[in-house]
């Protein structure tokens, strides 16, 4: 028997706190009040926490949707947290730790705690969930992470769409994933948080690739040559580190993949497809005025690879086209100076 088949419906969070009140956290907070819970939604900006309240739109991030009447938004960490079983978390990976800092006494002491980002931290190449733990002193059982195939403003629209919610405690990946259900957003699990978290962060650094080469203007064959070995890059990579290679093929990884690699929604791809384009890395992180990810999870991703002796050819040319020592041109799902065939 699983630990989790003593739950019924009835364990659906009711009272949920979201903190970041951009394209992601603004969506995953619809996601959660369709389902029927009770949701507090965190905007540092006030206005914005005012719009998301008495206009229901979150108009800058998340334009022409309107938001459930049942969010309240509000720019008090006090006040959102207040109550709350379950806690979205949902700012860009690189600021989490400091925001953590912040919320460490005001998160109520059973609640659990979920990450919905996508990124590494820089300097230590720490997972989201490792930095939650860290910080807020709490076991793994009381952690998850939410990744899959999930282009906000397609799911903002009511798109039908699957995800996976992971936790090293199935019990507590159920109770979340019971929660971030509903008519168009399922929610599957498992127990395998290193696969989940690493495949949200390497597809992004695979749709950079993507972006990169479409920029340049390359077609089909190449862009579906750097999927398919961008796959083997993500697969070996997180099963160095314990993850499993079933995950990878699921929803968290290959689903994922394809969304964010086919999608012009996605903003890591959009970065690539600048740098293809010939915009150099600072003008890129000008024009983006969203989180892309990818960006960031280059450096500490290719340091872990090298701890482990894992080959990772493409991320490895993203970066030196981020560097600015590699013309976007060359970029191909094999390292260029490499003369041998090799077995796939
Ligand atoms: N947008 C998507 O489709 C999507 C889907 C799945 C996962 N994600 C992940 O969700 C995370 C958040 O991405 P997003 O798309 O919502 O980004 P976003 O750029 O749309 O929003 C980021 C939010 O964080 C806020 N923010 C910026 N700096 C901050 C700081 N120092 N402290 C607190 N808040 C800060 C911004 O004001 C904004 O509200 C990322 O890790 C991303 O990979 C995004
Ligand atoms: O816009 P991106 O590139 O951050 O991708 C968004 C989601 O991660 C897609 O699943």
């Amino acid at each position: 028997m699983n630990s989790s088949d003593h739950l019924t419906l009835d364990a659906k969070a009711r009272k949920v706190a979201v903190l970041g009140a951009g394209s992601w956290g603004t969506t995953f907070s619809k996601i959660l009040a369709d389902g029927g819970a009770d949701v507090a939604l965190w905007a540092r900006r006030p206005e914005l926490a005012r719009e998301i309240t008495e206009s229901k739109r979150n108009s800058d991030y998340l334009p022409g949707i309107n938001l459930p009447r049942s969010i309240r938004g509000s720019s008090s960490l006090e006040k959102v947290l207040d109550g709350a079983e379950q806690v979205f978390l949902s700012v860009p990976s690189q600021t989490l730790r400091d925001n953590l800092k912040a919320v460490r006494d005001l998160v109520p002491h059973d609640a659990i705690v979920v990450s919905l980002m996508k990124g590494v931290e820089k300097g230590t190449g720490y997972r989201m969930s490792e930095v939650i733990e860290q910080e807020l002193g709490i076991g793994d059982d009381r952690v998850a992470v939410v990744s899959g195939p999930n282009l906000a403003l397609e799911i903002a629209k009511e798109q039908p769409t699957a995800a996976v919610v992971s936790s090293a405690n199935l019990a507590t990946a159920t109770l979340v994933a019971m929660t971030a259900t509903n008519p168009y957003f399922r929610s599957f699990v498992n127990t395998d948080v290193i696969g989940t978290e690493f495949g949200g962060v390497l597809k992004n650094l695979i749709a950079v690739a993507i972006g990169i080469v479409d920029g340049v203007g390359y077609g089909e064959n190449t862009k579906a040559s750097i999927i398919t070995r961008g796959l083997v890059e993500m697969t070996d990579f997180a099963v160095a580190f314990g993850g499993r290679a079933e995950t990878l093929a699921g929803l968290a990884g290959l689903g994922d993949l394809i969304a964010t690699c086919e999608s012009s929604l996605s903003r890591n791809n959009t970065a690539g497809r600048l740098l293809g384009q010939g915009y150099t890395f600072s003008d890129v992180v000008k024009q983006m005025n969203q989180t892309a990810e990818g960006l960031s999870s280059v450096a500490p991703i290719l340091e872990l690879a090298l701890s482990k002796g894992v080959e990772m050819p493409i991320v490895s040319q993203v970066a030196e086209v981020l560097a600015g020592t590699m013309d976007p041109r060359d970029i191909a799902p094999h390292l260029t100076t490499d003369p041998m065939p090799q077995g796939e």
